[in-house]
């Protein structure tokens, strides 16, 4: 069982694929997902994306920078809903962020996060790398590696890491296990090269899988076998 992980969700887990917003069924289950983590007393860092609400990429009508600032609103948007949910069924969590001073958010300090871990709080960082021209997968490895993770999990909506996009061909081969090199080698579009390359030089490992598979987060922090291991080495 890993003891502190950090959790990277696709907007799309408050939602449901290719839909928008808040859907109440896939929070409820987000929560049991979170729920049968929790439980075991490990320590939950969480980067959320926003594609339930805004990416950048998909406002073309505007420059770039502004697009990703709008983008990075709604994780902000999606850490506040998401810490309202948690709290109703009773977990401890705090969000976190460098790109917000709302009342119900703190400022990022390193000391602080270890203060919330021991004290059993969930620990979500809001507002992706705080730049544009990133993406909450890079957010992922970075918060990641400043919160001494010692597993990154990327829940998303395939189960693993394919040699080619399985959603664009049907004969994809998924990976059990490959390396950050050859991730980055092959171009595999699963995770920015961002990512993989800061996980690489910090030897973390990810493993990618199937949100929407029930107890596959709890398999993967317990170092069951599950989606695609990617290691450093
Ligand atoms: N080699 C690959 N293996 C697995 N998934 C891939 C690969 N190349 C592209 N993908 C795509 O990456 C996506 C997963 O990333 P995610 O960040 O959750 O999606 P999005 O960028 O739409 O939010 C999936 O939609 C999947 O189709
Ligand atoms: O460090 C970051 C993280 C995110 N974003 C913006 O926020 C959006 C939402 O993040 P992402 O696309 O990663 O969400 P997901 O697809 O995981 O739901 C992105 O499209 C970017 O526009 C950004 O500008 N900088």
């Amino acid at each position: 069982m890993y003891k502190r992980v950090l959790i990277k969700l696709s907007g799309e887990v408050m939602c449901g694929e290719g839909e928008r917003g808040f859907d109440r069924k896939n929070v409820e289950f987000l929560v049991r997902q979170l729920a049968q983590v929790v439980e075991y007393g490990v320590n939950v860092g969480i980067v959320i994306g926003a594609g339930n609400i805004f990416r950048g990429e998909e406002l073309i009508d505007l420059p770039h920078s502004l697009a990703d600032q709008i983008g990075m609103l709604g994780t902000v948007i999606n850490a506040l809903y998401l810490k309202g949910i948690l709290q109703r069924v009773g977990m401890k969590c705090v969000v976190v962020s460098q790109i917000s001073s709302l009342p119900s958010i703190r400022p990022i300090h390193y000391d602080d996060i270890n203060l919330y871990f021991d004290a059993g709080y969930v620990v979500i960082f809001a507002g992706g790398t705080s730049n544009p021209f990133f993406t909450t997968d890079t957010a992922a490895a970075l918060r990641a590696v400043e919160m001494g993770a010692e597993l990154l999990i990327k829940a998303t909506k395939v189960d693993g890491v394919y040699d080619s996009d399985p959603r664009k061909n049907r004969d994809a081969k998924k990976f059990e296990r490959l390396s950050y090199r050859d991730a980055i080698k092959l171009g595999l579009k699963v995770m920015d090269t961002e990512a993989f390359s800061i996980c690489g030089r910090y030897k973390l490992p990810i493993v990618v899988l199937n949100f929407f598979e029930d107890g596959a987060l709890l398999r993967a922090v317990k170092g069951e076998p599950v989606g695609s291991y990617i290691s450093p080495e």
